[in-house]
């Protein structure tokens, strides 16, 4: 069982680009939403808070083919869409805006650009006309569906890999 964590960092992290709200009852109920209207293109936070994690988990975020890290921030609370506002762009260790994004909107990233094999499992709510269903990491999904996205180069090279192995590349 995945515990969730409890906030060890000074919050808010990230004032002047994520609100943390609640949505429902319950445990992941948390997400992380626009404080101002975000240009496409904004840094609007890294990794530099981030520690190794010593094994993948829900908070996780996958960084190479074989390294996953702590966030230690509020970027923790940006939830998973199959069309999202934000990248977390592993290779140089920060999160940018994909489009403009208005004040109060959700602030997510697609976990599939980052995960290949994840340690819990969900069915998406994002509610976007591309929702790929349950989310379980990007070795479960054909490459094409993370066309136009920005993929990390880590789950690019699995991508190949395993469809090399496959035949199907
Ligand atoms: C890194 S956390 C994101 C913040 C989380 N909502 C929380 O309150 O801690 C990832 C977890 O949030 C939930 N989650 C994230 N995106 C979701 C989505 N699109 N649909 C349903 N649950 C989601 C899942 O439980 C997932 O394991």
């Amino acid at each position: 069982m995945t515990i969730e964590q409890v906030p060890h960092w000074s919050q808010p992290s990230h004032p002047a680009f994520i609100t943390i709200k609640t949505y429902k009852e319950g445990s992941f109920s948390k997400y992380a939403t626009a404080s101002n209207p975000i240009p496409a293109n904004t840094v609007i936070g890294d990794f530099s808070a981030a520690t190794p994690a010593t094994e993948k988990a829900y908070s996780s975020v996958q960084v190479s083919e074989t390294d996953h890290i702590e966030l230690n921030s509020d970027l923790l609370y940006a939830n998973h869409s199959c069309n999202p506002n934000v990248a977390f762009d592993t290779d140089k260790g920060e999160v940018r805006s994909v489009r403009d994004i208005k004040e109060g909107e959700p602030i997510t990233f697609n976990y599939l650009t980052t995960e290949w094999d994840m340690a819990q499992a969900f069915i998406c709510e994002c509610g976007s006309e591309r929702c790929l269903g349950e989310i379980q990491g990007a070795r479960f999904i054909p490459a094409k569906a993370l066309e136009g996205q920005h993929v990390n180069s880590h789950i690019r090279r699995l991508l190949e890999k395993r469809d090399a192995s496959s035949g199907k590349a």
